[in-house]
Parts: C-alpha cells; sequence; structure tokens
C-alpha cells in the first residue's frame, strides 16, 4: 500500500498516527488502492502500521467468523500483566519465533473518563475484571415502562487494558512481540480504531518511539554485522492526498507498479542510527501535521499520518552490486575495452588504480573445507570461475569456449535425465588430458551426451566427481527442505540468482547463468534439454557476454521480486482477514 517493497530483502515498520479516517465499511480495493484509506494488505513486507480509524462513523456491525479465528491463538487468554512476549525473548527470536506470533492479535484499552465527561456526571460503565482478558459493557435500556434496566455485553478479546495501564504496557503488550518480525523480512501492522477522543492518539503516539528503541537495540545486538539499516519517513493523508512531513509537506503521488506494489513517489527515507535522531523527525513531522477539533476532541487529528520504520540489507546489495561491478570491469580490461566500468560500485573506484595501467591483479578466493559451507564454497568457486573465465590473457577467443560451456555445465537438466551414465563421465574427459577444452565439457556437447550434469567446472576429473555428488546431495536435501538457504556471506548474495531457481524444487535449480535461466523462463525442462550447441558456440561475441552479464543482473533484480511476491502472498491472507473483519 504505500511503499514499493522494490528492496528486496527490506522489512519495515509503517508507524500511523491517529487520523479521522473515512468510513471503513464502504471501502473497496479500489478506493484503498487510491490512497485514503489503507489496509494492512497493502502494506509491503516487514511493515507495521499503527492506524486509527474513527467509528462515529460505523454503524454497529457483527463480524461472523472473525472472533472465532482468534480462538487459536496463542496470545489469547493472556493477560495483560503478563505479557508473553519481552524483548528479552525477542532478542533470540529466530523465524520459527516470528511466525509463531498470532497474526492477528486484537488488544482493547479503555481510557479514563475524562474532566468534561466527570463534570457531566457521565457514568463508567465498562468494568474490566483484573488480571481477565473480557470486558463487560453495561448498557441502560429502557422498559416499555419507562424503567431502567442494565443489559450486560461481555466480551473477550487477546488482551483487554484498563484504564489505568501505562503506555510502556500497551507496548509491551502490542508492538513489541512484533519487532523482531520485521528482521525476518516480514511486515507488522498496528492500527487503533476508536471514535474520536477515545484514545487513539494518546495510545499510538509513544509506539514509534520505542519501536525504534527496540529496533535499534535488534540491529545492534542480536542481528549486528548483517547489514541492517533503520530508515525513517513520515508522511501524511489528509483529503485523498499525500503530503511527506519530513519534506516540507511536499506533495506525493501514488502509483502502483505491474504487481500491484504501491510506490509513493519522492517520499524522502532518513537514514537513521539513534533514537534521538528519529525523536526529532517524528517532532519535525508532527509539526507540519493537518490538525482539526471535533465535538469530543479538541486536538482532533484529521489526517491519517504514518511514520515508517524500514530496516535494508545494504551490504548485502552493496557487495552484489560490486561483485557484479568487478566482473564487468575484469571482463572489460581483459577485453582491452577503451570504457572500464569502474563507477559501477564503490569497490571498483576504489581499485580503479589497481586496474588500470601496466597492471596485474589477483584474486583470491578463499573457501571453507567443512562440509556444511558446502553450498557457500560453491557459490564462492562459481564466482572465482566466472572471473577466471572473463579473463583469458592473451587469447580470449582460444578459451571461451570452455568458459561459455561452463557456464552452460552446471544446468538445469532434471536429475534423473542429467545423471551421466559411465561412459559418458569416461568421454566427458574429466581428466583434461588432451587440453582440447580445460575441463572437458566441450568434447562431451559435442558428443552430443546427454548431459551437462551438475559440475561446476572445478579442474580436476576427480573433484568434478565429488562436486558433481555433492550437487546431487545438495538436490537431495533441498527437495526434503533441509538445505540451508540462509544468506549471510557476500558470494550467496552474489548468487543469489541461483538459489532462486533452486527454490522452485525443480532440477532448473541448478541453473547458473542467464543463459540456462532465460531456457528456463521459456520453461520446460524439455526445451532446455534442447538448448543448442549453435547457442553455447554462439556466446563467443563479447556482446553476448554483455548479455549475459546483463542477465545476472536482471537474475538479482528477479530474485528479490520473487521473494517479494511471496511476502505478498502472505500479507494477500492476512488481507482477507483483514478484509472479513470489515
Ligand atoms: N488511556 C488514557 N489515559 C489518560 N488520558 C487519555 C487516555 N486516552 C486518551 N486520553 C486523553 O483523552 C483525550 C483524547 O485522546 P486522543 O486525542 O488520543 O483521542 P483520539 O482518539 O486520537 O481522537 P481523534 O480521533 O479525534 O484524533 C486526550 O486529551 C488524551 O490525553
Amino acid at each position: 500500500m504505500l511503499r514499493s517493497m522494490q528492496r528486496g530483502m527490506s522489512g519495515e515498520f509503517l508507524m500511523s498516527e491517529p487520523s479521522t479516517p473515512p468510513a471503513v465499511n464502504s471501502r473497496s480495493s479500489s478506493q484503498r488502492r487510491n490512497g485514503d484509506d489503507l489496509s494492512p494488505s497493502e502494506f509491503s513486507p516487514g511493515l507495521l502500521d499503527l492506524h486509527s480509524f474513527d467509528t462515529e462513523l460505523l454503524p454497529e456491525m457483527s463480524v461472523p467468523g472473525l472472533y472465532e479465528s482468534f480462538n487459536g491463538s496463542k496470545q489469547m487468554g493472556k493477560t495483560r500483566l503478563a505479557p508473553e512476549t519481552s524483548l528479552s525473548k525477542s532478542f533470540s527470536v529466530d523465524k520459527e519465533k516470528s511466525s509463531s506470533v498470532a497474526k492477528i492479535k486484537v488488544v482493547v484499552r479503555k481510557r479514563p473518563l475524562n474532566k468534561k465527561e466527570i463534570s457531566k456526571k457521565e457514568e463508567d460503565i465498562i468494568t474490566i475484571e483484573s488480571h481477565s482478558n473480557s470486558l463487560t459493557v453495561h448498557e441502560t435500556k429502557l422498559k416499555v415502562d419507562l424503567t431502567e434496566y442494565l443489559e450486560k455485553h461481555e466480551f473477550v478479546f487477546d488482551a483487554v487494558l484498563d484504564e489505568d495501564v501505562s503506555n510502556d504496557e500497551v507496548y509491551h503488550e502490542t508492538v513489541e512481540p512484533i519487532v523482531p518480525a520485521i528482521f525476518q523480512r516480514m511486515k507488522a501492522t498496528c492500527f487503533a480504531y476508536g471514535q474520536t477522543g477515545s484514545g487513539k492518539t494518546y495510545t499510538m503516539q509513544p509506539l514509534p518511539l520505542k519501536a525504534s528503541q527496540d529496533i535499534l537495540r535488534l540491529m545492534h545486538h542480536a542481528y549486528r554485522n548483517q547489514g541492517f539499516q533503520l530508515f525513517v519517513s513520515f508522511f501524511e493523508i489528509y483529503g485523498g492526498k499525500l503530503f511527506d512531513l519530513l519534506n516540507e509537506r511536499r506533495k506525493l503521488c501514488m502509483r502502483e507498479d505491474g504487481k500491484q506494489q504501491v510506490c509513493i513517489v519522492g517520499l524522502q527515507e532518513f537514514r537513521v542510527s539513534d533514537v534521538d535522531t528519529i525523536r526529532e523527525l517524528i517532532v519535525r513531522g508532527n509539526a507540519t501535521r493537518s490538525t482539526g477539533t471535533t465535538g469530543a476532541n479538541e486536538e482532533s487529528s484529521r489526517s491519517h499520518a504514518i511514520l515508517q520504520l524500514a530496516i535494508k540489507r545494504i551490504e548485502g546489495a552493496e557487495i552484489n552490486k560490486s561483485l557484479l561491478a568487478l566482473k564487468e570491469c575484469i571482463r572489460a580490461l581483459d577485453n582491452d575495452q577503451v570504457h572500464i566500468p569502474f563507477r559501477g560500485s564503490k569497490l571498483t573506484e576504489v581499485l580503479r588504480d589497481s586496474f588500470i595501467g601496466n597492471s596485474r591483479t589477483v584474486m583470491i578466493s578463499c573457501i571453507s573445507p567443512n562440509s556444511g559451507s558446502c553450498e557457500h564454497t560453491l557459490n564462492t568457486l562459481r564466482y572465482a570461475d566466472r572471473v577466471k573465465s572473463l579473463s583469458k590473457g592473451n587469447n580470449p577467443k582460444k578459451d571461451l569456449s570452455s568458459s561459455t560451456l561452463n557456464l552452460r555445465d552446471s544446468t538445469a537438466v532434471p536429475l534423473s535425465s542429467a545423471l551421466p551414465t559411465a561412459s559418458s563421465f569416461e568421454s566427458s574427459n574429466f581428466g583434461n588430458a588432451n587440453g582440447t577444452s580445460r575441463f572437458g565439457w566441450s568434447k562431451q556437447i559435442e558428443k552430443g551426451t546427454s548431459s551437462p550434469f551438475h559440475v561446476d567446472h572445478v579442474p580436476s576429473g576427480r573433484e568434478e566427481m565429488h562436486v558433481s555428488s555433492s550437487y546431487s546431495n545438495y538436490y537431495r536435501e533441498q527437495s526434503r527442505g533441509l538445505a540451508n538457504t540462509d544468506d549471510d556471506d557476500f558470494s550467496d548474495n552474489d548468487y543469489e540468482q541461483e538459489k532462486w531457481p533452486r527454490r522452485k524444487g525443480k532440477a532448473e535449480t541448478f541453473s547458473t547463468s542467464g543463459f540456462e535461466e532465460k531456457a528456463r523462463r521459456v520453461d520446460a525442462q524439455t526445451k532446455w534439454k534442447h538448448v543448442p550447441e549453435t547457442d553455447a558456440n554462439s556466446l563467443h561475441s563479447d556482446d553476448d557476454l554483455n548479455a549475459l552479464l546483463k542477465e545476472e543482473e536482471e537474475l538479482v533484480i528477479a530474485h528479490r521480486k520473487q521473494v517479494e511476491d511471496t511476502i505478498n502472498i502472505v500479507r494477500e491472507l492476512t488481507s482477507d482477514l483483514w478484509e472479513a473483519a470489515v
């Protein structure tokens, strides 16, 4: 809804300050997309949205099925004085814990009678039993003979907070448990709902700062050295238009991309690393908010302000970009091109002097020997192999076929059909004795043997065999969902495009090159089997290599989109619940 998640690996909190929003029950998805009425379904991944809606505009409505869905919630029955999740627990939170937090948790907060109400001798009609998660509304009714009687309405929620509950306790009960979720690339949403003057602002205002504190603490401790950065943006929806509260109320445009991701064009984001800065930004943004007055609340907020806290994996993205840029530079240098794209990344800019002139460069790829590092090792070796095959010394054309074929050799062929026969092993020239092709693939393909098998061109027959069997094991593990796909290594980032198809679970999961991926997109393993040899041979030109590199970059982008899509599906499910609720 609020922002495109082109940022891929990021998690976000959206903090929305209270407003007097349009009627909830009249919303349609198209209206929401137009911007002034927002639902959790439209949030991008990793997001906490603290909204509020006035119920004055709502008719009485029942929400069949909604309450039942909470009965199974793990939060159910929990009292406010014993919050299940504390930040200390959150520090050790992992993906499972994040996902174990209830999908939707409903908390009710009662405010005390205000002076005006007391002076009018209004009665407090809400009773909450201490340590319970239920409340009773005592409604005064009139009999036909005009005598008064009380009708009791009892409600049970995930938590019920009485008037003496502090804002800190509200935070512990509501937002704190979902803070860690954004580090798992999830979105977290919290919104307040109630009539004007019921305490939405009072409840919501402290939450962003408290959440920021916890996010920063998690970033600096549990998730330190993982490249997370926190960004703040703050905008307001007023009269159906968007305004940047941190950029002189500059008008913003909301756009929807082809994937129904809503982007806010021009919204300023501030990278922050301490709570004081965030506080200043919130104060600054609040000062520029639109406010008004209602009968019930003299300081009523008349707009819908959204504070967004986004965490991103900056380093990973940067490293990924750097490695691609480095490869481009090496290729350009080796081809004696006039233009060397040093400006592609900071890394290549810094290394510029080492590359230009009469220079020699050595790249050392370090690998771990342990089986647990197998995937990382393979990724590192693949990267090294790409760089090596791009650097062909004085005779670029000579070895190009091998590099081209190397790209092909870790192909996406169904395992069953890809397994080479004994004869194909023999004929594949693994030992590379005759030097026709450094790694023998040329011969294998020329012979028309089925298969590119899953070997990552490690120049030794024994190692090739070993690696290929590792690959087979990996494949089996992957099929069983056992393979570790966490990315905590830059080489991984560089090869996310390779992991992406693997997650699809088929043999194509072994695809490593853009060339192969293209075949995959055209689909069909059968087609892949027929990837013509001429294609491989035609890659001998620089243009083709350029195209290959370009495709790799596109794959990185495509992978990110894929991750986002998955998250969006989860979000859509949440949306269904939300739609059911309203
Ligand atoms: N739990 C509470 N304890 C003490 N005072 C409260 C509490 N909740 C609200 N108030 C007070 O009630 C008044 C109205 O609250 P608030 O402005 O938060 O309402 P609102 O729902 O945001 O209203 P609007 O929709 O009109 O903006 C404020 O003066 C606030 O300080």
